[in-house]
């Protein structure tokens, strides 16, 4: 591309791409290097060492922002492990799709067996029974990851899905399980969170992952930015851009997705190079690339309040509960818990407020603008 064969100056012509592998941007892209998680994973390594070992692994609470890189550390510690020994089993449990116990023990037995459970409703008993069964039989450890564990603490299934997993030895001796727990909600203090039965067994190793600053997501981009696009696409001026743009979220995400859409926006003009146009385009839908992944989890009850809630921006609980019975005909308990669901997740604030002669109230609103809710719940 540098060359320009055809001699066509700046222009594309069909069968021509920006691009030298769109895969490095898709979501599920394990990157080859992992650039200022030394510290993060040096710990992890620790912590897992027991488990090469044959022992019970250290348990661990990962936390960190979205976006921040931890998703991705699990990954590369569990491939370097598996690389290393048969004698340890890991399995990452994507507790957004996973969110109660029976369904992450499940997705455990799915790990261990490589086939489903019988989906004609085998109790959680004998469903655990049979993972620990095979644990013990193989003389293996078993290394759990809860990826996004703050989704089980939004459903109330935190504790007892803890609370089996850390005492399995005491039901199956010889099950040697350990935890690697991850939140990337702030907010939550996933310790004072669970019941104290639980807080009396857990006590984990504290892994934190910060939110990166503008040169280290310099550095990371540059390295997709080689690999996926051909040379001379993207200027050093333009990587600058679209990592203060990412900074201003501290998701890396967004630098990701931008890169891939201003490469789409590019192509569009037939230009071979990215320009500041193409990302400031790319920008409009990618700033809520966070927002989109919050919305892709949700039930349809979720999504149902949600959008009466758009429609009823600000008002307060009560008058919205009647709009939602009205339509899903739930009653006041689910209703609170998802108005606390959907807190917890930020995409709404639930403000307590004085109200006058009704004493105290919650307004709802939300946290984003209403159009940017309502196009993506389309
Ligand atoms: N140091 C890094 N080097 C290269 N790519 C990275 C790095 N850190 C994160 N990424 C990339 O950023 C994106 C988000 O990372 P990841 O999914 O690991 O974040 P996370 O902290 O698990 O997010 P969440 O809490 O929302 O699940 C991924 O595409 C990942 O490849």
């Amino acid at each position: 591309m540098t060359d320009d064969p055809g001699g066509d100056g700046g222009m594309l012509s069909w069968d021509e791409s920006v691009f030298r592998d769109e895969h490095v941007f898709e979501i599920d892209y394990v990157p080859e290097t992992f650039k200022h998680r030394e510290g993060q994973m040096q710990s992890l390594t620790y912590a897992l060492r027991p488990a090469v070992r044959g022992s019970r692994p250290l348990n661990v609470m990962v936390r960190g922002p979205p976006g921040t890189g931890k998703t991705t550390a699990i990954q590369k510690l569990f491939s370097e492990v598996t690389a290393q020994t048969r004698e340890v089993q890991t399995i990452r449990v994507n507790c957004q799709v996973n969110a109660t116990r029976y369904s992450v023990f499940s997705r455990l037995f799915e790990g261990s067996f490589d086939y489903e459970p019988p989906s004609s409703g085998i109790s959680f008993k004998k469903l655990f029974g049979q993972i620990a069964e095979k644990l013990v039989e193989e003389d293996r450890v078993l290394v759990v990851a809860l990826d996004d564990v703050n989704y089980l603490f939004y459903e109330n299934e935190a504790s007892d899905t803890l609370y089996s997993l850390l005492r399995a030895h005491e039901e199956h001796p010889g099950a040697k399980i350990g935890v690697i727990v991850v939140s990337s909600d702030p907010t939550l203090d996933v310790i004072d969170e669970l019941d104290s039965r639980v807080q009396s067994v857990f006590r984990p190793e504290d892994v934190y992952f910060p939110v990166y600053d503008q040169p280290e997501i310099v550095t990371i981009l540059r390295e997709r930015v080689k690999r996926g696009f051909h040379d001379d696409v993207v200027a050093e001026e333009t990587l600058e851009h679209v990592a203060s743009l990412t900074a201003d979220s501290g998701d890396l995400r967004v630098g990701i997705d931008l890169l891939r859409r201003a490469g789409l926006n590019a192509e569009m003009r037939a230009s071979r190079v990215v320009e500041m146009q193409d990302v400031e385009k790319a920008y409009e839908t990618s700033k809520y690339i966070n927002l989109s992944r919050s919305l892709s989890g949700l039930s349809e009850n979720e999504r149902a309040l949600l959008e009466v809630i758009a429609t009823h921006d600000g008002k307060q609980a009560g008058d919205v509960y009647e709009a939602f019975h009205e339509q899903t005909d739930l009653g006041y308990t689910r209703y609170s818990e998802i108005v606390n669901k959907l807190d917890q997740l930020g995409l709404i604030d639930a403000d307590y407020a004085d109200i006058e002669g009704r004493g105290r109230s919650r307004s709802l609103s939300l946290s984003y603008e209403k159009e940017a809710i309502l196009d993506r719940l389309e």
